[in-house]
């Protein structure tokens, strides 16, 4: 995938502490008070780390009986009047209140998504979490750290497309990394071609987008006549942003109308994707799992392979099926080189090479006795079993002519 050069300053983002020199931008983390860049390499990233965790300390310093680098600092008492200190400056201590979790209701939590402003995911964010703190990231890799290392608290993954079909390097980015799926957002994606103002479609040479942008988009450009060159670069707004960065104007990005606002670019086609109830599933990722229930329809989703092979598919599928457990997915992936650990009951760890992983999701929340049944059989024919999470089914119902997505324009 081709990484368009530079990038607009007024876009900060999360930046991969392994992104090489080349691809280098100038980044800060998103909604900083102060716009002072932190740099992209891997000191940096550990500094805006260990900036963060000193902000941490320090206001629990303050918050603490005064304690200050190890000193005790007295509360100022006015000895002349003998009256008690101010309130105000009295530090309040902490109460059993203070450690609960409060319930996040999506304001204070900070997302981090791939992707530049105008991105779908971050949309995706916006709908899991409203007046969340959106952090745009580099790549995904870096969202999933992010959210590891505390910057953020949670990660937009997209996973699926109506149209495009499964997004499989996520997938192996979950196996991959320990982060939890805590829920799902099933997002109407409605598609424009943008181009900077003033160009029209003759001029066009190329077309940029996501390749799932690309891929979703692709028979209507042939329908308006764009037998143009197509280029994939890591997500639709930072097509749009290259192109209004750069002023290109032989090219043309597959993007939101959002994008086309915040990058100053002409909406030449609206709802340019090949069919209208275009959908595509992100998940939400935290530290740690949500408490399932049952009190309203939940999914759960697994990872499981087996040595031999793949015949312990039958066994694994009829498992469910005895339980009257929809699938709402079946996903395979060739595993051959990344070797899986395994731990046993003693906490030994061994890695396995596996031909297959599979990918399950099924309707049923863990807090139900048929789902635990279902996966302590599943556990006994496999070989390595994960839970990725259980959580919410987003239930929005979305169909062309409820969304957005219904209607295409063609001003070209
Ligand atoms: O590139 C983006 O904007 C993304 O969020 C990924 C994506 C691309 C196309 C459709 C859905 C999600």
């Amino acid at each position: 995938m081709r990484t368009l050069l530079p990038s607009s300053p007024h876009n900060p983002m999360l930046q991969s502490p392994t992104t090489p020199s080349s691809r280098r931008r100038f980044i800060h983390c998103a909604k900083r008070s102060d716009s002072s860049p932190i740099g992209s390499s891997r000191s940096d990233w550990q500094s805006s780390c260990a900036i963060l965790s000193s902000k941490v300390v320090s206001q629990e310093q303050a918050a603490v009986n005064g304690h200050t680098n190890g000193s005790v600092n007295l509360v100022p008492f006015d000895d002349k009047s003998l009256t008690p200190p101010n309130k105000k400056t009295t530090p309040t201590p902490l109460s059993i209140t203070d450690l609960s979790p409060a319930p996040m209701h999506g304001s204070n939590l900070r997302v981090a998504y791939q992707g530049v402003p105008g991105a779908y995911s971050e949309a995706a964010a916006g709908k899991a979490y409203p007046n969340c703190q959106a952090i745009p990231c580099d790549q995904f890799e870096v969202a999933f750290q992010a959210v590891e290392l505390w910057i953020a608290d949670r990660a937009v993954l997209p996973v699926e497309n109506s149209l495009g079909g499964s997004i499989h390097r996520n997938y192996d980015l979950l196996l991959r990394h320990r982060l939890h799926i805590v829920g799902e957002v099933q997002l109407p994606v409605h598609h424009c071609l943008l181009a900077l103002p003033g160009v029209r479609k003759e001029f066009l040479t190329r077309v940029i987008s996501h390749p799932q942008g690309l891929a979703q988009c692709e028979h209507t450009l042939t329908k308006l006549g764009l037998n143009v060159a197509r280029e994939a670069v890591d997500d639709t707004a930072g097509a749009a942003e290259f192109i209004a960065a750069n002023n290109v104007r032989d090219t043309a990005a597959i993007a939101s109308a959002r994008a086309a606002e915040i990058y100053g670019l002409e909406v030449l086609a609206d709802g340019i994707q090949d069919d209208a109830s275009n959908v595509t599933r992100f998940v939400m990722l935290a530290r740690e799992p949500i408490i399932p229930r049952t009190d309203r329809p939940f999914k759960t989703s697994i990872v499981f392979a087996h040595e031999k092979g793949t015949c312990v598919l039958f066994k694994v599928l009829s498992a469910f099926a005895f339980r009257n457990i929809s699938l709402t997915k079946i996903e395979s992936r060739p595993n051959h080189n990344v070797p899986i650990r395994l731990v046993d009951e003693a906490n030994v760890g061994t890695a396995k090479h596996f031909e297959y992983m599979f990918y399950v999701d099924f309707e049923a929340s863990m807090a139900e006795p048929r789902a635990q049944n279902a996966l302590s059989e599943v556990q006994e024919f496999t070989s390595f079993l994960r839970v990725l999470g259980s959580y919410p089914m987003d239930m929005t119902s979305w169909s062309p002519s409820s969304s957005s997505s219904s209607s295409s324009t063609f001003s070209l």
